[in-house]
């Protein structure tokens, strides 16, 4: 039954059986009048326990912090004691300690939430899914994928020059629903992020709520704490639906250029589907942006498919890389993916008449030194071993507007990409 905005805060607000207070998920206050505001809690028992560990770092952080000094570091230490150190295997420490106290809620009950907040914006645009394989049936549900540069907010706000973008449009209370919101309508079944400055206040207790479990691996120089009220460091997130699969095995990557340490991560894990008992990587990772670096980005490719090789057993398990790899197709980093021995599409490609092109672009903006128009991000999968079902269609340049992103109606420079795949029936020997 249809709950208004209204019925459903007041709702959430209620005591539970325990007799404490329930809080909206977001503990959001809308901006204006009609529908009424949601009270902002004055101590957000959820959202505390998730976020508490990151408060320290986060207050500290709030300063501006010139990279390389004492703040950075301490709050890049703070945040590996949160996760795996970097190319770490230890599942332990991936699992949040607060997870089990989590009280789940509804996405449809966060959509409305975000919805509320966003009633004064356009409404989202409309994306469909193109069917690409109709003929290969599965007995079990097809495992759905989420790509996306959510746009750090620090860099949004301080160091993107989004000339066009007004600043309102960036506001993190609104933008970070059209994010949810997004993920909301897609609902994947793993979740692929880059540039992600909010993972322990926003992302982490919200999506845990959901029944994801998270990774989070910060960039180790993170350009965000350059930019002042930042909310710490940007990095790579990956998210899988706990009802779905379970972890086996996690790497957290720092990438290497020619034998150098960068300040660029992947993340990578092997998950089992509880349906099919069939395991599979997926992989997450954010290449070095910016022209002149191609040479690097190349480098930093290499480096992460030497390091899925050694994951995968030689691709004996079948896998899925998401990634801002910062590099259109003509690079050399691309030219290395195609041609791997680990037998890698790039799932976009599947939307073009003859199957070989990828799309005309992933990103979108219109900086101070011009209009940028790129295809930077992809979704790899192994040809053998998966089929692409369905893959999102891209927003039409008349969606986009003439401002570009990111806007009112969407929140990031980049484009989401969400694919639908399944296992290829009897794979054996074919890898
Ligand atoms: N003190 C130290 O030792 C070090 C400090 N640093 C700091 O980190 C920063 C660079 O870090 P690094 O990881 O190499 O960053 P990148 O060059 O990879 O870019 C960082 C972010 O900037 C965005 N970006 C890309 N092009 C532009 C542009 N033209 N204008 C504004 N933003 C852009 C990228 O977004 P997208 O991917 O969406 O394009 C990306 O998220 C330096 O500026 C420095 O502040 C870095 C290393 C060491
Ligand atoms: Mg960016």
């Amino acid at each position: 039954m249809y709950q208004s905005p209204r019925r459903l805060c007041s709702a959430l607000l209620q005591r539970d059986a325990s007799g404490l207070r329930r809080l909206p998920a977001l503990g959001l206050r809308r901006q204006s009048s009609p529908p009424a505001a949601v009270p902002r809690p004055a101590s957000p028992r959820l959202l505390a326990a998730a976020s508490a560990a990151s408060g320290a770092a986060r207050s500290c952080s709030r300063t501006v912090c010139s990279m390389g000094n004492g703040t950075s570091r301490l709050y890049s230490a703070l945040a590996k004691t949160l996760n795996s150190s970097a190319a770490s295997q230890h599942p332990e420490y991936l699992v949040s300690p607060d997870s089990e106290h989590l009280e789940p809620i509804d996405p449809k009950e966060l959509l409305e939430e975000c919805r509320a907040v966003l009633h004064t914006r356009p409404p989202r645009f409309q994306r469909d899914f193109v069917a690409l394989r109709t003929d290969c049936p599965s007995s079990h549900p097809p495992i759905r994928v989420m790509q996306w540069n959510i746009l750090a907010q620090a860099l949004g706000e301080g160091k993107d020059n989004f000339v066009q973008c007004p600043v309102e449009a960036l506001k993190w209370e609104e933008r970070k629903c059209l994010i949810l919101e997004e993920i909301l309508a897609y609902r994947p079944d793993i979740l692929c992020l880059q540039e992600v400055d909010h993972y322990f206040d926003t992302f982490q207790p919200l999506l845990s709520r959901l029944g994801y479990q998270g990774t989070f691996f910060p960039k180790p120089w993170s350009p965000c704490l350059d930019v002042e009220h930042n909310n710490g460091p940007d990095g790579c997130a990956l998210f899988f639906l706990q009802s779905r699969f379970k972890l086996v095995n996690s790497a957290n990557i720092r990438l290497t250029a020619m034998t150098l340490k960068t300040n660029q991560v992947a993340i990578a894990q092997i998950l089992e589907c509880k349906e099919s008992g069939r395991q599979f990587c997926v992989a997450v990772t954010h290449l070095k942006a910016r022209t002149g670096w191609e040479r690097f980005r190349s480098a930093q490719g290499c480096d992460l498919l030497q390091n899925l090789q050694n994951i995968t057993q030689g691709a004996k398990i079948p896998l899925i890389i998401c990634g801002d790899f910062n590099a259109e197709p003509t690079e050399d980093v691309y030219k290395h993916f195609a041609s791997s021995s680990l037998n890698l599409n790039s799932a976009y490609k599947l939307l073009s008449a003859d199957g070989q092109s990828e799309p005309p672009y992933t990103t979108w903006k219109i900086r101070t030194s011009g209009e940028c128009r790129h295809t930077l991000d992809y979704i790899w999968y192994s040809k053998q071993a998966l089929s692409v079902r369905s893959a999102l269609d891209l927003l039409t340049e008349e969606q986009i507007g003439p401002n570009r992103l990111p806007s009112f109606n969407y929140p990031s420079d980049h484009l989401s990409l969400v694919c639908d795949f399944s296992f290829n029936e009897d794979p054996e020997g074919v890898l």
